[in-house]
């Protein structure tokens, strides 16, 4: 028991050196008494993470490969420091899953995090889910195992955690246990729709034109967030509202229709709920992600996340437009996805990360990330999954083809 009475929670940070696992980790620190840590994880930041050992002293940390493993070992033995090492993807499955485990932080980028994030939801720990990509690729049985397990799934991507925060009170809960896909309930809890806003990304002002020749530096300088490599470029393409058309299809069993896009440049409203009866109720704060982490890791109550309060007569004025397509065909191409079979969001997902990292090696220009992904997605049959080897199949093909295409450019 902490010093308030409750329970401490045992936390595994997937991811922990990234921009998520950065945040977690502060919000976690001012609530020695509530959360306590007890794995680490990172790819290749073996110092970093080190640093991470030496300030929680986990119980486990886990590292790329067996090189990198051996390195962050004898970093730590110099420093005194009893964490035990752990490498791979079954490393990560490990961590995700042992007993004393409470809470898993699944913020690994990309495809990466579905094996480790599956983990943690199979063994029925609290999933704080930033990884939308596992959600997007295989959101059926993300969904069935959700419900088969017992997990409870938190959305921690800042547009997901809003809408969490205006549904009423049980829905999600409700909406959890809906089975088939996108079975939209909502109508029956008295909702019309779910607004997913979007900042628009840096480009929103851009034209076609300039878009030919941005730069990867460009395309990172998000206007209002400061996040990862992958996803700055997922807001530029605004990729990243179609996988969160996507994530929010499944999270909250809606059907595309229930949801629609809405520009919002100040990133200050993060999403909002219109119900039957005309109330838009909408979540704001200044854009932080500490603010959902906070809310996630101490739900159902609230604690301290280090987030100033939001200087609304500084902000005085909130924007909205309707996306264009034309200009950001990524997220017309998600939202396609979203209404055929479910391997098509795989496809979709795995056909951005080729190419995004491309992009982001000068290998590719901005405006054909769109091109490999729509190509990638003509190659490959629609199809329902029935198992999880089944959706690393799609992926892997899907990738492989995106490659090719690639190549050939
Ligand atoms: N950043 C944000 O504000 C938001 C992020 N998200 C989502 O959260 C997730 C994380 O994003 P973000 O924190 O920005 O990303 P970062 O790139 O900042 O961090 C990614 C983390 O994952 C680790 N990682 C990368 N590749 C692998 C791999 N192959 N195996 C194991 N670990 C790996 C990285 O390790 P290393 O540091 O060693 O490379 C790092 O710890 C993404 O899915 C993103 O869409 C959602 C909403 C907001
Ligand atoms: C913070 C967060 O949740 C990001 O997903 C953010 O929404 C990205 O900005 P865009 O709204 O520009 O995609
Ligand atoms: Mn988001």
């Amino acid at each position: 028991m902490g010093k308030e009475g409750v329970k401490k929670q045992f936390v595994t940070v997937l991811g922990s050196t990234g921009s998520i696992g950065l945040s977690t980790l502060d919000v976690i620190s001012r609530h020695p008494e509530r959360f306590h840590v007890y794995a680490l994880t990172a790819n290749t930041k073996v110092e970093a993470l080190a640093r991470q050992c030496q300030q929680y002293h986990p119980t486990f940390a886990v590292v790329a490969d067996e090189k990198s493993a051996v390195f962050l070992q004898q970093i730590l033995a110099k420093a005194d420091v009893n964490t035990e090492v752990l490498w791979g993807v079954q490393g990560l499955c490990q961590v995700a899953t042992e007993d004393q485990v409470d809470t898993v932080m699944a913020a690994i980028v990309g495809a990466a995090g579905l094996e480790p994030t599956l983990a943690a939801v199979y063994s029925g720990k609290k999933v704080l889910l930033a990884n939308k990509e596992s959600l997007v690729m295989a959101g059926a049985l993300f969904m069935e195992a959700v419900q088969d397990s017992g997990a409870v799934l938190l959305p921690i991507d800042s547009e997901h955690n809003a809408i969490f925060q205006c549904l009423p009170q049980n829905s999600y809960t409700e909406s959890i246990s809906a089975s088939a896909k996108y079975t939209s309930n909502l109508r029956t809890q008295g909702i019309r729709k779910l607004l997913l806003t979007g900042s628009g990304g840096p480009f929103r002002q851009s034209s076609l034109e300039q878009l030919q020749s941005v730069t990867p530096e460009q395309a990172c300088n998000h206007p209002n967030w400061s996040m990862g490599p992958k996803i700055s470029v997922d807001s530029a393409t605004m990729m990243n509202k179609g996988l969160e058309f996507i994530e929010a299809c499944w999270m909250f069993s809606a059907s595309p229709a229930d949801i629609e896009v809405v520009v919002h440049p100040q990133s200050v409203i993060h999403s909002m709920v219109e119900y039957v009866d005309g109330s838009v109720l909408a979540q704001l704060g200044n854009p932080d992600m500490r603010t959902p982490i906070a809310h996630a890791l101490s739900w159902p109550e609230r604690v301290e996340s280090g987030v100033s309060s939001l200087d609304i007569f500084q902000v005085a004025k909130l924007d909205f437009e309707a996306p264009d397509l034309d200009k950001f065909p990524c997220l017309r191409l998600a939202q396609e996805c979203a209404d055929r079979l479910p391997s098509a969001a795989t496809v979709l997902n795995a056909a951005n990360e080729v190419a995004v990292d491309a992009f982001l090696q000068n290998r590719l220009p901005f405006l054909s990330i769109s091109s490999v992904i729509e190509h990638t997605l003509s190659k490959i049959e629609d199809v329902e999954p029935q198992s999880i080897d089944e959706v690393k199949d799609i992926d892997q093909r899907a990738r492989h083809v995106a490659e090719v295409f690639l190549a050939s450019q």
